[in-house]
């Protein structure tokens, strides 16, 4: 039996006058996944995600939640489900318990053991008036919003806006445990870095079309990784010419460095021919993963490389 996607979005259009924000993007999460979104500021992620929460109406095609449509039941999938907006709008005048409370009392009542357990996981202080909080304190804010009622599905764009480190790797624990526990995260983000850390899949929106879904771990998989040899003597350039799944070399005196794919082993037996000292070798970042799958796409949209896969983790 197959399983209920908990999101599905099927064949999406979304055109503002001429121009198309989301271009026929369809993709399922099921149950248990935290599912990474991925893409450029302007890319159709917020626009996606505010059809599937019947915010804003689909020039085409359907949203589904849990099963529900996202047009006739909105109400329902508002009930059932967290959302953590990018732009979240709060009242100024109200602390953040009267927030709770008043955001709580709409949905049907407040778990207090939640909100007080959430607030002490990210250090969210609710004593205080919401408009005298820091950017950060209000994401926290966010995040108790989302996920007070227990849902078993949340949607967060860009959720560790303004979050400092420590806080960002508690947030990203508790999504972790959602997940173990069969929730479903939909995580949208332009932040490579939180995606590589939490996803479970990945799917690459750019100028509204969907690129590539892939499942995080056959991404890395397939990841190219770079390896450093350390020789006791310079060695000919030609000594890696050719080898199975290596590219990019670069010599600097006795020193080679390389990136290779698959298995190490026919670099090193080349390596070994000579005096070879040291091996070091790393995975390279799901940025540069990106630009080698994506190259394609990206220059046949004549962007810049650095621009489409900047080196602070974000594309751009
Ligand atoms: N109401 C609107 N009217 C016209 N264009 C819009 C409207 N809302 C969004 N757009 C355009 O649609 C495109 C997609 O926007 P969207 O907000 O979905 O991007 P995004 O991927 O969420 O980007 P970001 O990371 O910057 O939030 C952008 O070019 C944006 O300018």
């Amino acid at each position: 039996m197959t399983q209920t996607p908990v999101i599905e979005v099927d064949r999406l259009t979304k055109k503002y006058g001429q121009f198309t924000a989301v271009d026929d993007v369809s993709f399922a999460i099921h149950p248990g996944e935290i599912f990474g979104f991925l893409g450029p500021n302007g890319a159709g992620k917020s626009t996606t995600i505010r059809a599937i929460l019947d915010l804003i109406r689909p020039t085409s095609g359907a949203c589904r939640v849990m099963g529900l449509d996202s047009r006739h039941d909105a109400v329902e999938i508002h009930r059932r489900i967290g959302f953590l907006p990018s732009d979240l709008a709060l009242w100024p005048n109200l602390t953040g318990r009267q927030t709770v409370e008043y955001v709580g009392g709409l949905r049907g009542g407040v778990d207090w053991t939640r909100v007080g357990e959430l607030s002490e996981r990210l250090g969210a202080d609710l004593s205080r008036k919401v408009g005298e909080y820091s950017s950060g304190n209000r994401q926290k804010l966010g995040i108790v919003l989302a996920f007070m009622h227990s849902p078993q599905a949340v949607i967060l764009d860009e959720p560790i806006t303004g979050l400092d480190p420590l806080v960002q790797l508690e947030f990203h624990t508790l999504l972790r445990e959602m997940a173990d526990a069969g929730g479903t995260v939909f995580l949208s983000s332009h932040t490579i870095s939180e995606v590589e850390r939490v996803a479970d899949r990945v799917a690459f929106i750019r100028r509204g079309h969907l690129i590539a879904v892939e499942q995080m771990a056959e991404l890395q998989d397939k990841a190219l990784r770079r390896i450093t040899l350390e020789f006791g003597a310079p060695v000919p350039e030609r000594a890696f010419l050719g080898v199975s799944g290596v590219h990019e070399v670069t010599m600097d005196g006795p020193t080679v460095t390389a990136q290779y794919e698959g298995s190490m082993a026919p670099l090193l037996s080349v390596a070994t021919a000579h005096d070879v000292l040291s091996v070091s070798s790393a995975s390279v970042d799901l940025d540069e993963i990106f630009l080698e799958f994506y190259r394609d796409e990206v220059e046949a949209a004549g962007d810049d490389l650095d621009a489409a896969g900047g080196r602070d983790g974000r594309v751009a």
